[in-house]
């Protein structure tokens, strides 16, 4: 049996740095490597080889205009590429997203992630962290966003990317882990 350890990937667009931090909490969590999405929209040549040869791909957006930005979307409109030739077939997918308002509607952002990883034969990782949803609760405090489907993070509109939350952040390190720990068990049973 192999004991080969599963490789992650996380493929992400930030417009003002907020999401970057975000992306980059998620990937020391996975012990992945991270690949930027360009403000063209584009994704180097590497990026895409990576994607192909992962195990595992996590999405990232920052939630504009109720959505992933265009950016985003026109990377995954660009994945119809390893759509065509069922290259992500069976990989482990996650993603994680950040707005700042409260809601903002970024469950419409993880589910797009959910769809898109759908679309290309993948299996999608939840959060895995309970809400904080108590009276004690504080902003410091995991999952005080209240998603079980993927982190989100929320960011004020005029904070610098410096002044996220910890608690945001740490759920979006946590989840890099369960992610990359489902990858892990996924790799080590289809080589079996
Ligand atoms: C074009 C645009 C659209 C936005 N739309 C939303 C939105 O729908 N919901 C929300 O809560 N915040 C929205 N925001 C705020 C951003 O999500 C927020 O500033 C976020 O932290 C930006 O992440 P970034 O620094 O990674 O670009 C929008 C910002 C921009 C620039």
């Amino acid at each position: 049996m192999s004991n080969r350890t599963a490789s992650t990937v996380v493929v992400y667009h930030s417009g003002y740095g907020h999401t970057q931090r975000m992306a980059e909490a998620v990937a020391e969590g996975a012990g992945g490597v991270l690949y930027a999405i360009d403000a063209d929209g584009n994704l180097s040549d590497d990026g895409w080889a990576a994607l192909d040869a992962a195990d595992a791909i996590i999405f990232g957006s920052p939630t504009y205009m109720g959505g992933p930005s265009w950016q985003f979307k026109k990377f995954a409109d660009t994945s119809s590429k390893a759509w065509f030739t069922n290259k992500w077939q069976d990989k482990v997918f996650g993603g994680f997203t950040n707005s700042a308002s409260l809601n903002g509607d970024k469950l419409n952002t993880l589910e797009y992630f959910v769809l898109l990883a759908g679309q290309h034969g993948g299996l999608w990782v939840s959060l895995g962290i309970k809400p904080a949803n108590v009276k004690a609760s504080t902003r410091d405090d995991a999952n005080r966003m209240g998603s079980y489907i993927a982190p989100m993070a929320q960011s004020d509109a005029d904070a610098a990317p410096n002044e996220m939350s910890v608690g945001d952040l740490e759920t979006a390190r946590t989840y890099g882990e369960r992610v990359a720990r489902v990858a892990q068990r996924f790799a080590l049973a289809q080589d079996a």
